[in-house]
């Protein structure tokens, strides 16, 4: 048996937390470790985590969490490297990214919908499209709050893009609002990111009324 998930390894080694952010990650996932802790809490619901159905849930939740929170051990960086020439100087759009993401109040989902979008430099430079929902999904893949969720994203567009302009528009149901606590269930939450250019009225409600636009 691995001690540590693989694949976070070899990402997290090449990751610099040069973004200053709370989630730069200090630890490689420790799958042994998150078996031992899922026992525990079984064991603390008081039920059998021997009995049949429940003995490799431990080994299943580690793995599963190991893919849930890749995020902390990748590099926005490398994702926005990939940059093509076009003399585009108008709003690039992705809408509609689906996700899921964790609260990290209660480690249960929150999932919805990104919109990002951004004006490209002056230097003739886009980066391809999946790259926008690759980067959402790095960042979604930790455990988060959306407010943040929302910043990272476009503050890791203004780093590594250099954008005239930039915008994040995050949609999502929480499901610790759903099916726990205040029991909400279609209640959304959105939340919103604007640097540069699209600060300008007439530019962020071009971006608004293509986003809005279904
Ligand atoms: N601002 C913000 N709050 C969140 C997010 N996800 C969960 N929360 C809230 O985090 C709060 C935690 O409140 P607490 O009073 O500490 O915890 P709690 O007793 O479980 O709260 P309830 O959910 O109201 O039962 C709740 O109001 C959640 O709705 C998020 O992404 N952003
Ligand atoms: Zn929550």
């Amino acid at each position: 048996m691995t001690s540590f998930d693989d694949d976070a390894v070899s990402a997290s080694a090449a990751y610099p937390a040069e973004d200053g952010s709370a989630h730069a990650p200090h630890h490689k996932v420790d799958r042994p470790r998150i078996e031992a802790a899922v026992r525990e809490i079984l064991l603390a619901i008081g039920e059998d985590p021997d009995r049949g159905g429940l003995i490799d849930t431990p080994k299943r939740v580690a793995k599963a969490y190991a893919e849930v929170f890749a995020g902390l051990h990748q590099d926005p960086a490398d994702v926005l490297s990939t940059t093509f020439e076009l003399d585009h100087e108008e709003l690039v759009l992705v809408k509609d990214i689906p996700f899921y993401s964790t609260c990290e109040h209660h480690l249960v989902p929150f999932h919805g919908v990104a919109h990002v979008g951004y004006i490209p430099s002056h230097d003739g430079r886009v980066t391809g499209l999946s790259k926008l929902a690759r980067l959402v999904d790095i960042y979604a893949r930790r455990p988060q709050v959306q407010e943040r969720l929302t910043t990272e994203i476009v503050e890791a567009l203004v780093r590594h893009l250099k954008p005239r302009g930039a915008i994040v528009v995050v949609e999502c149901e929480h499901m610790c609002m759903s099916m726990r606590g205040i029991r909400k269930p279609g209640a959304k939450t959105v939340t919103s990111a604007v640097r540069g250019q699209l600060h300008d009225p007439a530019t962020r409600a071009e971006a608004m009324s293509l986003i809005l636009g279904r």
